[in-house]
């Protein structure tokens, strides 16, 4: 499968989870700068990477939102490609409107950067499969925006729909409801705050993110 990374001024979680994809796909990701309109041909998931895209101003993600290829990102959700979105890359698909809620500043108002236990909260999406439900996972955290928000009518209908993909264990930055990381109602869109891609071998420590990675393969497949 042929995957694309989307680049943004400032993304700094870009090449891991381009490594993260060439590893469970056997294929070099395209990366696409932000001011390309179009993706490649043929790309069957797209990654929004984390970082500090352009300098976290105005609100993390919410310029990065606006730049040209954030259009295509759009055009190809549309058409069903599953979009990733890690970290920065989930403050920009929510600030985007292609998630619903927001990613206020942490509750304790520091930046939070460890491990966190998470409970995959549905293991039948396209990026949770290789998962079980309940299962508990760790991967690692590093935000200062990270604290979900919605209000409570989205909140039931994300947890009513099956739409919340994972979860802390413990609280992490105040997010509602323990939120980690959600899908969009088609279910082709999950945007998390932990960095599955920061836990794909031993070198890291653990390789628990490497099943979302093997599991998106599997579905596009
Ligand atoms: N690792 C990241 O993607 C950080 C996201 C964002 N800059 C924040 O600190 O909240």
């Amino acid at each position: 499968m042929n995957t694309a990374v989307i680049v943004f001024p400032g993304s700094n979680c870009d090449r891991d989870i381009a490594v993260a994809l060439e590893q469970a796909t056997g294929r070099r990701p395209a990366m696409v700068w932000h001011t390309e309109t179009e993706l490649p041909q043929g790309v069957g998931a797209v990654a929004v990477p984390g970082g500090f895209s352009y300098g976290d101003y105005l609100r993390s993600g919410a310029v990065a939102a606006r730049s040209p290829v954030m259009r295509a990102v759009a055009d190809a959700a549309d058409k069903g490609t599953p979009v990733l979105g890690v970290c920065n890359g989930f403050q920009v698909l929510t600030e985007a409107g292609l998630l619903p809620g927001a990613l206020m500043r942490n509750a304790e108002l520091n930046f939070v950067c460890r491990d966190v236990e998470l409970e995959v909260a549905n293991a039948d999406t396209l990026f949770t499969s290789r998962y079980q439900a309940g299962e508990r996972v760790v991967f690692p955290v590093a935000h200062h925006d990270g604290n979900y928000y919605a209000d409570d009518d989205t909140l039931d209908r994300l947890e009513g729909e099956g739409r919340v993909a994972f979860r802390y264990v413990a609280p992490v930055n105040g997010s509602a409801r323990h939120i980690a990381g959600i899908l969009n109602e088609r279910g082709n869109i999950l945007g998390l705050m932990p960095h599955p891609e920061r836990a794909v071998e031993p070198a890291h420590g653990r390789d628990h993110g490497r099943r979302l990675f093997e599991g998106l393969l599997e579905a596009v497949a």
